[in-house]
C-alpha cells in the first residue's frame, strides 16, 4: 500500500505541499508566495483563484521533488489559514468576489452595533468567541450585503461559502464535495461548539442563510477523492483540521495542560483543555482543539494578529533588512541602554484586548534609535504578547499545565527570538526537529485514517527535541520589559473598542 501523506498547508502569505514518507520525514516540499492584496486601509483580500493556483502547483512539486506519482500517495489531509471567507457559485465554481482574509477589519462597525445589541454574550456562549471582525460571519454578512445580487442568489441555494479548506475541497473534488471540518467551523462564529452544529440563532443573528453552509465533518473523515485530471489518479482526501488546530495535533498536544504556540503571519497559542469545555474569563478563545471519532477536544486559544508580519513590515514596508532571518542578528546588535517598544497592532489588538480599532505605535526612539532597534523591538513584540496570552491562560485553566511551551512557525527559526521568548516567559521553550508542524498534523490525521500511521501513542512518541531555550534574564530585567510593554500597550489602546 501507498505509505506516503500529502498535506496541503494553505497559509496567510503562501501555499506550502508537503510530502511525508511512513516514518513522518519529509519527502518533498513545493512552496509558493500569492499576492497580499490591502484595497483600503484595514482591509485584506486574497484571489482564491491565486490561492487555488498555487495549491496546484506545490502539490504537483512537492510530488516531483519527493519522485513520487498520485498512485503513491495514500492520503491528503489539508490545513489552512482559518476564518478567511470565501463565497463561490456553485454552477461553475467561480468565485464572487476575493476572499475576505481573517485580518480584515472592514466589519468593526457591524461588530460594535452587535455589541450594542447585547449579543456578545449569547455568541461567546455557544462559539467561545468574542465579536470580531475577525472570525468570518461578519465578512459572510459583508458579501452578501456588497455584492450585488448576492443575497438573493445565496437564498435560492445557488451560492456556498467555505473556509479556505472549504473552498479547496470544493476544487480538489471537481465541485462534488461541500463540507469542513469542526475545527474551521468553529472559527465562524455561526458554529455552537458544544452542540457541534450550525446555530439558527446565530444565522438569524447575522442573516446568513443555512444554504450557504457545508456539511461539519470529524478532523479525519471520509472528504471525497481528488478530481483524477489534477494529479493523474484520484487520491483520497482523509484529514482536514484549521491551521493552528493542526499543529497542536503535529507538536503531539494531545493531553489536557499542553501549550503550543505557532509564530506565522500571526501568533497562536493554544492549550488542551480536555474533552470539557474551559469558559475563559480572560477573554481567550474558547475553541475546538480537534474533533476525532465523534469526540471534541476543547482548547484555550490566544490569538495575536501580528507575529512575522511586523518583520516582513521592516523588511518591505521599512526596508531596514532583505531578508526576515536578518532581524535576529539586527536585534542582537540593538543598545541595551535603549527600550524602544513597538506595539505592531497594524489591524488592531487580538487577545487579550480585541481592539479592532487600536493601531500601531512605537515608542522610546531617540536620535540614536536605528534599524538594529526596530528589529529587536519587533521581535520583542512578539515575546512580550506570548506573554499576556500564558498569563490569561494561567489564570483561566485550573488544570495541570506543563510549563514548557512547545513552538513552530517560521519565526521560530530565529534562535534569538526563541531565548528571547524564554526569558520574557520566565519559561522553558521546546523547538521540536520537524518544525513543518501543521502540515505534519494535517499528514497525521489523514495518515492515521488511511491506515498507515500510527495512532495518538505512536505518533506523540516520533515528537523529538531540537532545541530547549532556558530563561536566563534576571527577573528585574524581565519586569522592567514587562513593565514599559503594558504601558505601551495601555497608551496605543482606543477609546472606543467595541468590547472596552
Ligand atoms: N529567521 C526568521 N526570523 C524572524 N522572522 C522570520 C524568520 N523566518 C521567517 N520569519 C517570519 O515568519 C513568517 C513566515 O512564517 P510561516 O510560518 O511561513 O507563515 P504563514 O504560515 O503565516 O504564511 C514571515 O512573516 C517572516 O517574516
Ligand atoms: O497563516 P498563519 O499561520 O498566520 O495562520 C493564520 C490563522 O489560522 C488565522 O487564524
Amino acid at each position: 500500500m501507498a505509505g506516503y501523506v500529502l498535506a496541503i498547508d494553505q497559509g496567510t502569505t503562501s501555499s506550502r505541499a508537503i510530502v511525508f514518507d511512513g516514518a513522518f520525514r519529509i519527502a518533498g516540499v513545493g512552496q509558493q508566495e500569492f499576492p497580499q492584496l490591502f484595497p483600503r486601509s484595514g482591509w485584506v483580500e486574497h484571489d482564491p483563484e491565486a490561492i487555488w493556483a498555487s495549491v496546484v502547483d506545490t502539490c504537483r512539486a512537492a510530488l516531483a521533488k519527493a519522485s513520487l506519482s498520485a498512485s503513491d500517495i495514500a492520503a491528503i489531509g489539508i490545513t489552512n489559514q482559518r476564518e478567511t471567507a470565501v463565497i463561490w457559485d456553485r454552477a461553475t465554481g467561480a468565485p464572487i468576489h476575493n476572499a475576505i482574509v481573517w485580518q480584515d477589519r472592514r466589519t468593526a462597525d457591524l461588530c460594535r452595533r452587535l455589541v450594542e445589541e447585547g449579543a456578545a454574550e449569547t455568541i461567546a456562549a455557544k462559539t467561545g468567541l468574542v465579536v470580531d471582525p475577525y472570525f468570518s460571519a461578519t465578512k459572510i454578512a459583508w458579501l452578501l450585503d456588497n455584492v450585488p445580487g448576492a443575497r438573493r442568489r445565496a437564498e435560492a441555494g445557488e451560492l456556498a461559502f467555505g473556509t479556505v479548506d472549504s473552498f479547496l475541497l470544493w476544487r480538489l473534488t471537481g465541485g462534488r464535495v461541500h463540507a469542513t471540518d469542526a475545527t474551521n467551523a468553529c472559527r465562524t462564529m455561526l458554529f455552537d461548539i458544544e452542540a457541534n452544529e450550525w446555530d439558527e440563532e446565530l444565522l438569524r443573528l447575522l442573516g446568513v442563510p443555512r444554504a450557504l453552509l457545508p456539511e461539519v465533518k470529524d478532523c479525519a473523515a471520509e472528504f471525497g477523492t481528488t478530481d483524477p485530471a489534477l494529479f493523474g489518479t484520484p487520491i483520497p482526501i482523509l484529514g482536514m483540521a484549521g491551521d493552528q488546530h493542526a499543529a497542536t495535533l503535529g507538536q503531539a498536544c494531545f493531553t489536557p495542560g499542553m501549550t503550543k504556540s505557532t509564530y506565522g503571519t500571526g501568533c497562536f497559542a493554544v492549550l488542551n483543555t480536555g474533552t470539557t469545555r474551559c469558559h475563559s474569563k480572560n477573554r481567550l478563545l474558547s475553541t475546538i482543539a480537534y474533533r476525532l471519532d465523534g469526540v471534541t477536544t476543547y482548547a484555550l486559544e490566544g490569538s495575536i494578529f501580528i507575529a512575522g508580519a511586523a518583520v516582513q513590515w521592516l523588511r518591505d514596508g521599512l526596508k531596514l533588512m532583505e531578508r526576515a532571518e536578518q532581524s535576529g542578528p539586527m536585534a542582537a546588535s540593538a543598545d541595551e541602554a535603549q527600550d524602544v517598544v513597538l506595539v505592531p497592532a497594524f489591524v488592531g489588538l487580538g487577545a487579550p484586548h480585541w481592539d479592532a480599532e487600536a493601531r500601531g505605535a512605537i515608542y522610546g526612539l531617540t536620535r540614536n534609535s536605528g534599524p538594529n532597534e526596530f528589529a529587536r523591538a519587533a521581535l520583542e513584540a512578539v515575546c512580550f504578547q506570548t506573554a499576556d496570552l500564558l498569563d490569561a491562560m494561567r489564570r483561566d485553566w485550573r488544570g495541570e499545565a506543563s510549563m514548557v511551551l512547545r513552538v513552530d512557525g517560521g519565526m521560530v527559526a530565529s534562535d534569538w527570538t526563541m531565548q528571547r521568548l524564554a526569558d520574557i516567559l520566565a519559561a522553558p521553550v521546546d523547538r521540536p526537529v520537524v518544525l513543518e508542524t501543521t502540515a505534519l498534523g494535517a499528514a497525521w490525521l489523514a495518515g492515521h485514517k488511511a491506515g498507515v500511521w500510527p495512532g495518538r501513542e505512536g505518533f506523540a512518541a516520533s515528537w523529538h527535541l531540537e532545541r530547549r531555550f532556558e530563561p536566563q534574564m534576571s527577573p528585574v530585567e524581565r519586569g522592567r520589559k514587562l513593565g514599559a510593554w503594558a504601558d505601551a500597550v495601555r497608551r496605543t489602546r482606543s477609546t472606543h473598542s467595541p468590547l472596552g
